[in-house]
């Protein structure tokens, strides 16, 4: 089995998470409290309560995590392919697999990132959702301290399924999603590059930034519903499960619920799946 595919997700994983994560922030905020008008609005609270250090709260651990999630999920995917259409990385150029099997490929690897997200995507939306400031002195301690606690907390106020909030809703949002994301890659780097050639930076770069796009669009209403229902193990329980947050929701604010965060996570999936895809083809072409 090549390993190469997950070390070059592992690299392009943690290029990405970084660049991304203040725009994160906004969107969870957006998505989960009511009392930011829209992204301007939240962004500059973020900016006077918080300081700029706000933009970047619960990023630790996705650091140390979302590589071995992008390096499951790349390498999965790849892996799967090879086994459907018996071609390497390398080979793919020349002998493209058909889009039924990258959508295969795209779904498996969906599938098995998605369990190993659960546990650190609930902590990053729960830490994310602190909105203490902890640089003005006074200010009340938040609930969480820090990823650790965090993880502690869960474990003990929720027990160990606690750690798995969410996790259905993250599997229905992510499978057919990443299908998506690798048939959009693929078609628009065939699309803007000669038969047989390897598709150039520029092209990778927008290709990867269209591929988060569209499968950002797609995910929206589930990530909607994901990030309800990770907030809802805290205090009195809202939902009674997955349909219950997502009828319930509709029935309070209105369809609109379901594209919450759409905007920011559009503009946050461009740069962020560009740079993730250019690092992955680089690190694996380098290597030959
Ligand atoms: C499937 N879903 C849309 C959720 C994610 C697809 C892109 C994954 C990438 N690491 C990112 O954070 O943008």
């Amino acid at each position: 089995m090549p390993v190469e595919e997950f070390m070059a997700g592992w690299i392009s994983g943690a290029l990405g998470l970084v660049l991304g994560h203040p725009f994160d922030t906004v969107k969870v905020r957006l998505q989960t409290q009511t009392s930011y008008r829209g992204i301007m609005d939240c962004t500059v609270k973020i900016y006077r309560h918080e300081s700029l250090l706000g933009f970047f709260k619960g990023m630790s651990f996705p650091i140390a995590s979302i590589p071995v999630v992008n390096s499951v999920l790349f390498g999965v995917y790849s892996n799967t392919l090879l086994a459907l259409t018996a071609t390497s990385h390398q080979e793919r150029r020349a002998q493209p697999p058909s889009y039924t099997h990258v959508f295969i490929a795209g779904c498996t690897g969906g599938v098995l990132q998605s369990y190993c997200l659960a546990p650190f995507d609930l902590i990053k939306v729960r830490l994310q959702n602190q909105t203490e400031s902890r640089v003005q002195p006074g200010s009340p301690r938040p609930r969480y301290q820090g990823p650790v606690h965090c993880a502690a907390t869960i474990f003990r106020e929720e027990g160990p399924r606690g750690l798995f909030r969410g996790a259905w809703a993250l599997m229905l949002r992510d499978t057919p999603t990443l299908g998506i994301y690798f048939v959009t890659y693929e078609g628009l780097c065939r699309q803007y590059t000669p038969d047989g050639q390897t598709p150039s930076s520029a092209t990778v770069l927008v290709a990867g930034g269209f591929a988060g796009i569209a499968s950002w669009v797609t995910a929206t209403p589930f990530d909607v519903i994901k990030s309800r229902m990770q907030m809802d193990g805290l205090g009195r329980r809202a939902y009674q499960g997955l349909l219950d947050c997502t009828v319930s929701s509709f029935r309070q604010e209105g369809l609109g619920v379901f594209f919450r965060g759409l905007t920011i996570n559009s503009a946050r999936a461009f740069p962020v799946n560009a740079v993730t895809f250019l690092s992955y083809e680089y690190f694996l072409h380098s290597r030959g």
